[in-house]
């Protein structure tokens, strides 16, 4: 039951998130990237933990999570993938940027 706050605090954060006042932003990590949709055939050996907000929605909603830090490091780990991934100059990049610093604003409030 203790953590049952948490995690509804998180569920707040990420339907802020997932709002389509963010969705320029958010759209290249609403759901797991597709290597062969996008051609990118190393995404796999490059990002060793794939993540995206449509797989923790789902996390969330099951239960998955046991406290808000489980939450944060997935989220975290959607932002580090995509660094690690798309060039600093890339818009992919800044989206991620743009968001990381939404949650980081959100999830600290
Ligand atoms: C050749 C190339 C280079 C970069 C990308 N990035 C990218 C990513 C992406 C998101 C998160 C992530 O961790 C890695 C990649 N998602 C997209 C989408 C949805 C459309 C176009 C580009 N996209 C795609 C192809």
């Amino acid at each position: 039951k203790k953590y049952q706050l948490e995690l509804k605090f998180c569920d707040k954060v990420l339907s802020e998130l997932l709002k389509p006042k963010y969705s320029h932003f958010a759209w290249p990590f609403l759901q797991p990237v597709d290597p062969v949709a996008l051609n990118i055939p190393t995404y796999y050996s490059v990002v060793k933990k794939p993540m995206d907000f449509g797989t923790i929605r789902t996390k969330l909603d099951q239960g998955e999570y046991e406290n808000a830090k489980e939450f944060e490091n997935d989220v975290k780990l959607v932002f580090q993938n995509c660094y690690k991934f798309n060039p600093g100059n890339d818009p992919i990049h800044q989206s991620g940027k743009s968001l990381e610093a939404i949650f980081d604003s959100e999830f600290s409030k």
